[in-house]
């Protein structure tokens, strides 16, 4: 998990914006070979579109070859009602830069078969080689997408019954009154947004407060869908201060200083070649890892990971480009215990009563119950601590 932490909205949004801007120039995208970008909707969103519209403007970026896929959407509510998000989409973005309009996927909540629908959105995924950034808002109650509290963590795009606290919250844009909130949408799943290559959620403001100390301090629940982002290989929070409000200290500072010393050592928003850049197909997302020799990396492991000596087993032995400090694989600790015979417990508990016998050791020394700290060096082979 990264944390990305600005003094405020502004801030943080910038940095998003800045985030997608740069995997979309690193990707190079094509008409054959489309960047495929997850976009949502609310307020959070808003001043990331805002200055994704002025980069476009300033010619820093281009939406041509960008095939995007929307969260979510209400179900019943008509396409060009003012809060529908086919009317929030092309008010704040969609109509100021140059997408094409075959290119813009949305669901849509008024179709006939709604189920079909749901498939054909997550086949229409899938064909285009899943998605290579998923931008993601999330409501108070730590809701990803309309992925409400108790939803399934491997649902997959459907029609959802939203949470009285997310109908109550989202009246603000119905005047205020309940009763015109929808009350059911569809919605990518949990799943859909964890197959994304990467995973960039937006978090701000104190009202998201708890969501975000529930998905980064606690762990893995249907009841904060958000918190499933601990199950993605590449997950990025942005937040404002506001929304570290509920988060304590130590992690804070832990996370600030994780993103300092990576900017220190060159290693901000690097993420695996085969990741970052295209060319892009179904095949290559999942393929085979590629010989280390071959295959030039960017970074070889997420920045948090790196740091904090955790690798996937793939990536850590590859030539990198970025300034590379050369930390103890955790692949190779791996690799070393597989060959390690599996521990004798038995007899490892006779040694420890025989060498308490010889020591005058009084503490524990029961079979099932003994010290790993004290045992000796060939013990120590399969010490959980070194694993
Ligand atoms: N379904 C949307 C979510 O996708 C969005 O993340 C959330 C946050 O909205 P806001 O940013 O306005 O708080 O609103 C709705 O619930």
């Amino acid at each position: 998990m990264r944390l990305i932490i600005r003094d405020n909205e502004e801030a943080a949004s910038q940095y998003a914006a800045n985030y997608i801007v740069n995997r979309i120039n690193s990707f190079q995208p094509s008409p054959t070979n489309p960047f495929v970008l997850g976009l949502p909707t609310g307020s959070s969103p808003e001043i990331v579109y805002r200055i994704l519209v002025e980069k476009y403007r300033a010619g820093k970026v281009s939406f041509q070859n960008v095939v995007t896929f929307n969260m979510d959407e209400y179900v019943g509510l008509p396409r060009d009602h003012p809060e529908s998000y086919h009317s929030f989409m092309h008010k704040h973005f969609f109509s100021h830069v140059d997408m094409h309009p075959d290119n813009i996927n949305m669901l849509d909540g008024n179709a006939s078969d709604i189920e079909a629908h749901c498939f054909d959105y997550e086949a229409k995924i899938k064909a285009l080689g899943g998605i290579n950034l998923f931008l993601a808002g999330i409501g108070e109650d730590g809701h990803i997408a309309f992925n409400e509290p108790g939803s399934s963590l491997a649902s997959r795009t459907r029609v959802k019954t939203l949470a009285y606290d997310t109908i109550l919250a989202n009246s603000r844009f119905f005047g205020n009154d309940v009763g015109k909130v929808p009350r059911m949408a569809l919605t990518v799943g949990v799943q859909t947004i964890l197959d994304s290559t990467e995973v960039v959620a937006l978090v701000l403001g104190a009202r998201k407060a708890l969501a975000l100390q529930h998905c980064i301090e606690q762990g893995v629940s249907h009841m904060w869908t958000l918190s499933a982002l601990q199950l993605h290989p590449y997950p990025l929070i942005v937040c404002d201060e506001n929304a570290t409000l509920e988060l304590q200290v130590k992690t804070v500072k832990y996370f600030r200083s994780i993103e300092q010393v990576a900017r220190l050592n060159g290693l901000e928003q690097c993420l695996p070649l085969k990741i970052s850049a295209g060319p892009k197909s179904a095949q290559t997302l999942h393929e085979a890892p590629p010989s280390p020799m071959q295959t030039p990396i960017q970074s070889s492991i997420p920045m948090a990971s790196r740091f904090l000596g955790i690798s996937s087993v793939s990536d850590y032995t590859a030539e990198s480009r970025c300034p590379s400090p050369s930390f103890e694989s955790m692949s190779t600790r791996i690799n070393k215990r597989e060959r390690c015979p599996s521990p004798n417990f038995d007899a490892m508990a006779t040694r420890l009563k025989q060498r308490d016998t010889t020591s005058g050791y009084t503490g524990v020394s029961g079979s099932d119950d003994f010290d790993l700290d004290r045992m000796s060096d060939s013990d120590s082979r399969w010490h959980p601590r070194l694993l």
